[in-house]
């Protein structure tokens, strides 16, 4: 039984159709660290929630990162949806010459164990060719640097990222900023939870969980 730690369904959703383990909602508000990378806000709240848990966690820290504002909002997409909205925040996009933009999020797992001495690196395949300036901004993070001090909790990380193109909102599936997010010219709102998952960034982070988590 796998704890997923989140105030967000939509997340819980597409995590329970993807992994083979039973996922719980686990409904915890945890205190957000300030800061621009999106593996310690993850990191972080992994640990406050595992304390808090009975059994492991996963945290997703996920965030829009659109090209033409240099990354914005990125790791303050929470707070843009609530404050700006996804129909304004196609509206500033609308005027750019460019409307490329990535999701990227940062998967968490904190089960109170040691994990194996070497950190695997986060695999950053799908990055080729793609301008990496914006999405650095979210965060070049590996197990190591968020590892803490000597008493903290160690903390696995695994990375997602898919490149889109913000566009009117269309669809009425999904969550967030989906609506304002095209892939392949098919926003992720009008697609089925399975097919989001099968391109998405959080799709391919939980890909990456599974993978370690079975052999684990
Ligand atoms: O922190 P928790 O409780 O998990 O819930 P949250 O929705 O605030 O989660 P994030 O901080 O990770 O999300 C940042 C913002 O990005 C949005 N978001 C995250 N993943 C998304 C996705 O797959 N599709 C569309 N929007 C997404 C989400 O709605 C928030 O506005």
């Amino acid at each position: 039984m796998l704890n997923f730690v989140t105030t967000n369904p939509g997340k819980v959703r597409e995590a329970t159709a993807y992994l083979d383990d039973e996922v719980v909602q686990f409904d915890f508000d945890y205190p957000e660290v300030q800061a621009d990378d999106l593996g310690t806000v993850a990191a972080h709240g992994a640990r406050a929630a595992y304390r808090a848990a009975d059994g492991p966690v996963i945290v997703d820290d996920a965030g829009l990162f659109i090209d033409a504002f240099d990354g914005f909002p990125g790791p303050y997409s929470s707070y843009v949806e609530d404050r700006v909205g996804i129909e304004r925040v196609w509206r500033l996009t609308e005027p750019e010459d460019d409307h490329g933009a990535a999701f990227k999020t940062v998967i968490a797992y904190c089960d109170g164990e040691e994990f194996a001495a070497t950190p695997e690196p986060i695999d950053r395949e799908e990055r080729r060719g793609q301008d990496l300036a914006a999405d650095d901004r979210g965060g070049a993070t590996t197990d190591e640097q968020v590892a803490g001090g000597e008493d903290a909790l160690p903390v696995k990380l695994f990375e997602g990222r898919v490149p889109g193109d913000i566009v009117a909102p269309r669809g009425d599936g999904g969550f967030g900023y989906d609506p304002i997010f095209e892939h392949g010219g098919t926003t992720f709102a009008e697609m089925s939870t399975d097919e989001k998952n099968a391109v998405s960034h959080r799709g391919r982070a939980l890909a990456k969980f599974a993978e370690w988590h079975a052999g684990r």
